[in-house]
């Protein structure tokens, strides 16, 4: 799924637009309207976005999160859920902040939901947004499932890295690249799924398979990997082809 803002000719244009992957599908583009942006363009638009359009980051990360949370909630009931937690792994970046708006979000609209934090940034924002978790009764864990208890969870948010990853993975995060790897929870990744190459996409050695993308401002070039929905309906589930 992929959340976009156009930014093209001065015009500010919030739209929002689906990927879906589908493991051993082909990958089936519709149009050929959307931009990929290489990580250098996204870095570029952010920083426009701060600069020339002055939004702040809490704004922006409110807007990204709320609308996660919004796509996550369409395409993934609670009825099918049945009480199993989502679990929002968040990295020490801007996805990571994402990530804590998402849950927060996710929680008012009723869903189980916990927060793996690894790497707690320590800015006022960082501070705010957990604490804003913790308040809202999200259940913040130190550790990550065991296999004993994979049952108990029914979805992986991916908000550990977004676009100004760049690998390898570092070790001290490789146990939660293995967890959204190995567990067979569905991963729903948030504007690039961790640990590929913003531009290459997954890994040789083998990456994450999240069921879901949601990218955020435009799709990135590693979004090419999935099926991809441009319609104007703000948020649809695809079927598989
Ligand atoms: N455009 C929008 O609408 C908005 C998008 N947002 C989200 O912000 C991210 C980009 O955020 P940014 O803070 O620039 O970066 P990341 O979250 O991708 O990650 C940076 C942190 O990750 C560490 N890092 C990088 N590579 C590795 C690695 N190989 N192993 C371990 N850790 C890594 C990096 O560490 P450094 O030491 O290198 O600094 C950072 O700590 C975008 O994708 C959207 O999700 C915003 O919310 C604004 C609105």
């Amino acid at each position: 799924m992929v959340l976009i803002h156009f930014l093209s000719k001065n015009i500010f244009r919030p739209s929002i637009n689906l990927t879906f992957r589908h493991i051993n599908t082909k990958t089936v583009t519709l149009f050929n309207m959307v931009k990929y942006l290489t990580q250098e363009e996204a870095t570029n638009i952010d920083v426009q976005l701060f600069n020339d359009y002055k939004f702040s980051v809490d704004q922006l990360m409110e807007l990204a999160g709320l609308s996660c949370a919004h796509a996550i909630a369409k395409s993934y009931s609670k009825e099918q859920l049945s009480n199993k937690y989502i679990i929002v792994c968040c990295g020490p970046g801007n996805n990571g902040g994402d990530g804590l708006v998402c849950a927060r979000h996710l929680k008012l609209f009723g869903y189980c939901t916990s927060v793996y934090y690894p790497k707690r940034t320590d800015k006022p924002l960082y501070h705010n947004l957990t604490h804003q978790c913790q308040e809202m009764n999200i259940l913040i864990i130190d550790q990550l499932p065991n296999e004993a208890d994979y049952d108990k969870y029914g979805l992986i948010v991916d908000a550990l890295f977004g676009f100004s990853f760049k690998p390898p993975v570092r070790s001290n995060f490789v146990p939660v690249m293995d967890f959204m790897k190995c567990s067979k929870i569905p991963v729903i990744s948030i504007d690039i799924p961790s640990g590929w190459d913003v531009e290459k996409g997954e890994p040789e050695e083998g990456g994450i398979k999240p069921e879901m993308l949601i990218s955020l401002t435009a799709p990135k070039l590693c979004a090419k990997q999935f099926t991809e929905y441009q319609g104007t309906e703000c948020c649809v589930l695809l079927k598989p082809n």
